[in-house]
């Protein structure tokens, strides 16, 4: 049939009508939707928009699709403090959202009801459950999220902590004889504080016995499950309604969903096998029976739990790595503490150890295992708030960069990229790596700008006995072992392979330990 018959055959001038029609409808379409986003790129670009004061990079101030990028690619941590470096102490990040990098802004983000969590940790939060139920970190209410931390706070109690010192005890135990076993040969640290931190977060939650470490693997595919779900939920938190779209695609929803379904067969089987012991979901299940609300508490309490605590171990280990002198001088102190190679779980003795705790807030300074800030928003409908010297409007999410915070060179310094514990310490003089001797008072640690475990009512649930396990298990591995990298492995390597997901994947840390008995005979 000739090209011209559509024309001239009666029966298939409709078809030809509704084929131009189809034509000119998606043009309208396609052409409105263009318009639209090119009038909202002229806006967000333009001086009229709300924040237009504020400096940051054109990709940032035109869509949400710059921040859900840095998240998909891990390197939010670098590539915003770059911009703080790059913009000053105030950069917006996102269209409609800024990153600061200033200590007066603790305050009024993070203090007592100032502002309530932000849309990535809240409206587009993936461990939500679908009847609503939310976990403890995504409550906005903030009344609603004191009744519901009161648990965990009772749980944290000086008095009930008590319960979980031999958990800590034997695990730490657990963890030096796996160790112990490849002493002598390249081991890959990460994997092992990994499966630490899992089997001990297994006790300390649920009562339950993950048995990783003593099969030396990820036997349920928990650890696997868990961070493939973060690394999708971290970039489907700035692009949510990119979800519906991915669940119909063969790729699905990225992990988020076999994230849920993981951690409810944990949480379910410790509701089959009720409460033998006094382990946090006692004290969960004690105060609520939704059973939805536990599912989603039980996910927050895997990854608060395990992650954070593992990460800071390599991230520990690798300092040491980096720096023999400073393993040797934590030796000493700890070997002057418990001599005879007693076990050092003797929790008053280890709080006062300076340069153990020196050690440990150096290592949370420079790497803390939640890298980028925790998101805050200025009250919808307000008028807006003043963040230190800057106005900033309702409806805005802010956040603290704390990887910037805490190598921003007005608190810390001098050397503020460089592991250097002694800046914790009490001194008269200082003597810097290099052998430059400084008087206290050029040297500046400013300990309110240090805030590993965030700030305000809505912190850490864990960070008191996150801090009594970082204490036993790093002193028990600096008196086992001295640790040096292994022979074919690029130390540089460590950071640059780390992987802001909300929480920090990691690569693997190959290092060989030696036994110190072993090396003092
Ligand atoms: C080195 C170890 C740890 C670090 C650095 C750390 C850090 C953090 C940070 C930065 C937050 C977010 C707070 C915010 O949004 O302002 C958080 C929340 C939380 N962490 Fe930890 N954490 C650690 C270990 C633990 C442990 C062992 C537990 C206990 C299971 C725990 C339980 C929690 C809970 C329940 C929340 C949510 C608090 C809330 O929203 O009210 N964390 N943690």
């Amino acid at each position: 049939m000739e090209a011209h018959d559509y024309y001239a055959n009666p029966r298939i001038l409709i078809p030809a009508t509704s084929f131009f029609s189809l034509l000119r409808a998606t043009a309208t379409l396609v052409s409105h939707w263009a318009l639209i986003l090119v009038f909202t790129a002229l806006y967000r670009l333009s001086p009229f928009h709300p924040l237009a004061k504020y400096p940051g990079p054109v990709l940032g101030k035109l869509s949400k699709f710059y921040l859900a990028y840095l998240a998909g690619h891990g390197d939010a941590h670098t590539v915003i403090r770059g911009l703080h470096q790059q913009y000053g102490d105030v950069v917006r990040v996102g269209p409609n959202e800024l990153s600061f990098n200033r200590v007066d802004a603790l305050q009024p983000i993070y203090a007592m009801k100032s502002m309530p969590k932000g849309p990535c940790t809240t409206d587009y939060n993936s461990r939500v459950h679908e009847d609503g139920s939310r976990p403890l970190d995504s409550l906005q209410d903030f009344s609603v999220h004191a009744a519901r931390r009161k648990p965990w706070t009772k749980a944290m109690s000086p008095v009930n902590s008590k319960n979980f010192d031999p958990i800590i005890v034997q695990k730490a135990r657990e963890l030096m004889e796996e160790l112990a076993k490849h002493q002598g040969q390249p081991v890959n640290i990460a994997h092992w504080m990994m499966l630490y931190g899992y089997d001990f977060m297994g006790h300390l939650v649920f009562g339950r016995e993950f048995g990783m470490l003593k099969a030396g693997k990820d036997n349920s595919g928990l650890i696997h499950g868990l961070e493939h779900g973060l690394y999708s939920s971290s970039m489907i938190a700035h692009i949510p309604w990119s979800l519906p779209i991915l669940q119909c695609l063969p790729i699905g929803d990225g992990g988020s969903v076999t994230m849920q379904r993981l951690a409810n067969d944990i949480v379910r089987k410790r509701q089959d096998a009720g409460s033998h012991a006094k382990d946090i979901y006692y004290y969960l299940v004690s105060t609520s029976s939704a059973c939805q609300e536990l599912l989603a508490e039980g996910l927050l309490a895997i990854i608060a739990g395990a992650d954070t605590t593992a990460v800071t171990l390599c991230h520990f280990m690798y300092f040491m790595m980096r720096h023999p002198e400073c393993a040797d001088s934590l030796r000493r102190e700890v070997d002057a503490a418990f001599p005879h190679g007693d076990e050092p779980t003797d929790h008053s003795r280890l709080a006062n150890m300076p340069y153990l705790n020196a050690c440990i807030n150096e290592t949370l300074r420079l790497l803390p295992p939640v890298l980028t800030g925790l998101q805050r928003e200025v009250q919808r409908g307000s008028d807006g708030a003043m963040i230190g010297p800057y106005f900033v409007p309702g409806g805005t999410p802010v956040s603290i960069h704390v990887y910037s915070l805490h190598r921003n060179p007005e608190e810390f310094s001098p050397l503020p990229d460089t592991f250097w514990p002694e800046r914790w310490l009490t001194r008269n003089e200082y003597t810097l790596p290099t052998g430059e001797v400084l008087s206290k008072d050029q040297v500046v640690t400013n300990r309110a700008a240090f805030v590993p475990f965030s700030f305000g009512p809505q912190n850490c649930a864990g960070k008191a006995l996150a801090s009594v396990e970082l204490r036993v298990v790093i002193s028990a591995l600096v008196q086992k072992f001295e640790v040096r990298k292994a022979k074919e492995y690029d130390i540089d390597d460590w950071e640059k392979n780390l992987r802001d997901h909300y929480v920090t994947l990691t690569g693997p840390l190959q290092a060989v330990l030696t036994s110190h008995e072993l090396n003092d005979s």
